[in-house]
C-alpha cells in the first residue's frame, strides 16, 4: 500500500486557496453531517472543545470517506500528544500557542523519527495501517504538514523567527487569543486586532510561509484572502448550530406558552 498523499498540503504549497470549518462539536456523528459541504478542510479541535483522542480517530474515519482534508488542533504543543495524533493517520497538525522558533522546533521534533526529531516508532499503527504502507517511515516526513499557531503579541514579534524553522509548513494567526493579548478579549474586530492580523499574514507571506486564519466575518475573511491567506476557517461548527438554532426559536418566540 501506498503512502496517503496530503493533498491539504500540496494545495497550500501550491497556493491553492483552501476554506475550512472548524469543527468542536467532537462528534463523529455531527461532523458527517458537515462533511457532505464543499469546504477544503476541517480542522477537528482538541484544545478548546471535548474532543481527545478517541473522538478525533472516530472523526478521521469519517472524514476518510469525505472531500475535506482533516487539519487536527491537539491541546498544546506536547510531544506525546503529537505522537498519538500522528499515530492514529493525522497528516496535518496545527500546534497552539507557539511563541518563538525554539517551541517551534520542539513541534517540529515532536513529528520526526530521530535522528531528525523524537517522535517514537510503531510500525502497527493506522498512519501505516498496520504496517502495510510500504516505507512509511522513510516517507511521512514528506506529507506530515506541520501548522503553528501564533496568537500574542509576544509571538507576532517572533514570526520571521519561526517562519525560518525548517520542517515549519506553515503559520496560522489565531485572533481569539490575539485580541486578549492586545488587550481587548473578545473583540475580535477591533481595530487594533484587524490592523495586528492583516500585518500578521502579510509577514507571514513576505517570510515564503503559508498563512492562515479563522474568522467568522465573511468580509474580513475575504480581506485576508486577498493580503496571501491560504487555509482561510470561514466558521465553526457549534456556532452555525447555535446560532441557526437561535433564529428559529425567536422566530416563533411569540407563539411559545407561557
Ligand atoms: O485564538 C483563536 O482565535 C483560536 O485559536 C481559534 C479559537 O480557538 C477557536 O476556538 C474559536 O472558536
Amino acid at each position: 500500500m501506498d503512502m496517503p498523499r496530503n493533498a491539504f498540503k500540496q494545495a497550500i504549497f501550491e497556493g491553492r486557496q483552501q476554506i475550512g470549518l472548524w469543527c468542536t462539536l467532537s462528534s463523529a456523528y455531527a461532523l458527517e453531517v458537515v462533511a457532505g459541504s464543499k469546504f477544503d478542510w476541517m480542522l477537528l479541535d482538541t484544545e478548546h472543545s471535548p474532543g481527545d483522542v478517541p473522538s478525533v480517530l472516530s472523526q478521521l474515519q469519517v472524514l476518510a470517506g469525505h472531500r475535506p482534508s482533516a487539519v487536527v488542533r491537539p491541546a498544546a504543543n506536547d510531544a506525546v500528544l503529537i505522537k498519538k495524533y500522528l499515530d492514529i493517520g493525522a497528516q496535518t497538525l496545527l500546534i497552539p500557542y507557539v511563541q518563538n522558533a525554539e517551541e517551534a522546533h520542539a513541534a517540529v521534533a515532536a513529528v520526526r523519527y530521530p535522528p531528525d526529531g523524537i517522535r517514537g516508532v510503531s510500525a502497527l499503527t493506522r498512519a501505516t495501517q498496520f504496517g502495510r504502507v510500504k516505507g512509511y517511515a522513510q516517507k511521512v516526513a514528506e506529507e506530515i504538514c506541520l501548522l503553528v499557531q501564533v496568537e500574542t503579541a509576544e509571538a507576532l514579534d517572533e514570526i520571521e523567527a519561526i517562519a525560518a524553522v525548517d520542517g515549519v509548513d506553515g503559520i496560522f494567526v489565531g485572533p481569539g487569543d490575539l485580541a486578549a493579548s492586545l488587550g481587548h478579549a473578545g473583540d475580535l474586530m477591533n481595530p487594533r486586532v484587524v490592523a495586528a492580523v492583516e500585518d500578521a499574514i502579510r509577514r507571514i507571506r513576505a517570510a515564503g510561509k503559508p498563512a492562515g486564519v479563522l474568522t467568522g466575518d465573511p468580509a474580513f475573511a475575504q480581506r485576508c484572502i486577498e493580503l496571501g491567506c491560504v487555509f482561510t476557517a470561514v466558521g465553526v461548527d457549534a456556532g452555525l448550530l447555535a446560532r441557526a438554532s437561535d433564529a428559529l426559536a425567536e422566530r416563533f418566540a411569540g407563539l411559545v406558552q407561557a
